[in-house]
């Protein structure tokens, strides 16, 4: 390994982000007794575009009105192309209580982007005296995010998350799809007359893995559609968890059980996990590097793997 560690990635739960859109206020309450870790009020997409003042207000009172326990609270703002960023931007930091966590990009597209944002939030943050810095977090949904996720991920110290906005990422790509992740029925190896369906989101979520992980960041799958179909969300979040990313979004709250579920290690494989770092630290203690564990080997990266899943269900306890 290089000689740098990777770095932590923040160490609080990100099982699931809920999304609401920030002009539904009857929602609000809602999303605070959900078992969301993190709840996304938005002001992008899920608000219609003569909506955005009124949804504006709406967040910034809900910030001083809503007990949103010990979730972290993030607000979408609209992406840099549109000319309600800056607004978003401002009001939040000049009017918003410090119960704000984060501020979360949309489409984001390169290193300048979160720089500009940065400039933007530092000057109102000191404008205003905030005593708390916002943290970021941003999606990957375009052709140049993914072409540039990990400077996007390395540009600022105070990004937390980056995840993968299905939607407009196939759009962006130009994919002949209207599905917002998960299989797609025209995604299929032929073989001997039998269709074989495989990932079409494989190398964009591996590659906010990589971006994040070298950065210290949370990785996370974005939102899945078809809120109908439980089986496949659980799916979707299974290939995603198995892939490194920490958490999936809910756009229906009825998948913020199942995504908590996903991203909550099993208390068997916790168990199984603590055998294994036991059984090498006593080979270790006894001169062995290597040994057999079930009959497999087990041996100094296995015990990485092991403390990844004991890590991740102590941050689920957290909760
Ligand atoms: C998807 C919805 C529009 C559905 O709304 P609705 O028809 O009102 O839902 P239901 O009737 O099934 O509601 C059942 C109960 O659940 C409550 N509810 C509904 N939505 C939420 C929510 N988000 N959080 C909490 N509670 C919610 C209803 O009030 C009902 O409650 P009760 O009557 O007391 O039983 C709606 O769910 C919705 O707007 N979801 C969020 C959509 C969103 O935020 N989208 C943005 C993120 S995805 C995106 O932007 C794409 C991405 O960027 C990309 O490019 O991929
Ligand atoms: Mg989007």
């Amino acid at each position: 390994m290089s000689f740098r560690t990777q770095p932590a990635a923040p160490a609080r739960p990100n099982r699931c982000q809920l999304f609401g859109p920030g002009s539904r206020t009857e929602l609000f309450e809602k999303m605070a007794k959900s078992a969301a870790d993190v709840i996304n009020l938005d002001l992008e997409d899920s608000v219609a575009p003569g909506d955005k003042d009124i949804a504006r207000k709406n967040i910034i009172q809900a910030t001083h009105d809503v007990d949103w326990g010990n979730k972290t609270l993030s607000v979408r703002i609209n992406g840099l192309d549109t000319e309600h960023w800056y607004k978003d931007v401002v009001e939040l930091l000049e009017n918003a209580s410090d119960r704000l966590d984060l501020i979360m990009l949309p489409m984001a597209g390169c290193a300048e982007d979160v720089y500009a944002l940065e400039a933007l939030v530092a000057a109102v943050e000191k404008a205003k005296g905030r005593k708390k810095p916002v943290g970021f977090e941003a999606i990957i949904e375009t052709a140049a995010g993914i072409a540039h996720v990990e400077e996007i991920a390395a540009a600022s110290p105070r990004m937390q998350a980056i995840s993968l906005g299905y939607a407009d990422y196939a759009a962006s790509m130009g994919m002949q799809t209207t599905g917002i992740g998960g299989t797609q029925s025209n995604y299929y190896m032929l073989n001997e007359g039998e269709k074989h369906y495989t990932n079409p989101w494989h190398w964009a979520q591996t590659a906010i893995v990589a971006a994040c992980r070298t950065h210290g960041v949370l990785p996370v799958d974005g939102p899945f559609g078809d809120f109908s179909d439980d089986e496949a969300f659980v799916a979707q979040a299974r290939r995603s968890a198995t892939l490194g990313m920490v958490g999936k979004w809910a756009i229906h709250p009825k998948q913020v059980k199942l995504s908590n579920e996903v991203f909550t290690p099993s208390a068997e494989a916790v168990a199984e996990a603590r055998e294994i770092l036991a059984e090498m630290d006593k080979a270790n203690a006894a001169g062995m590097g290597a040994v057999t564990y079930k009959g497999k080997l087990i041996d100094q990266a296995s015990m990485k793997q092991a403390q990844v899943i004991v890590d991740q269900a102590e941050l689920a306890a957290q909760d």
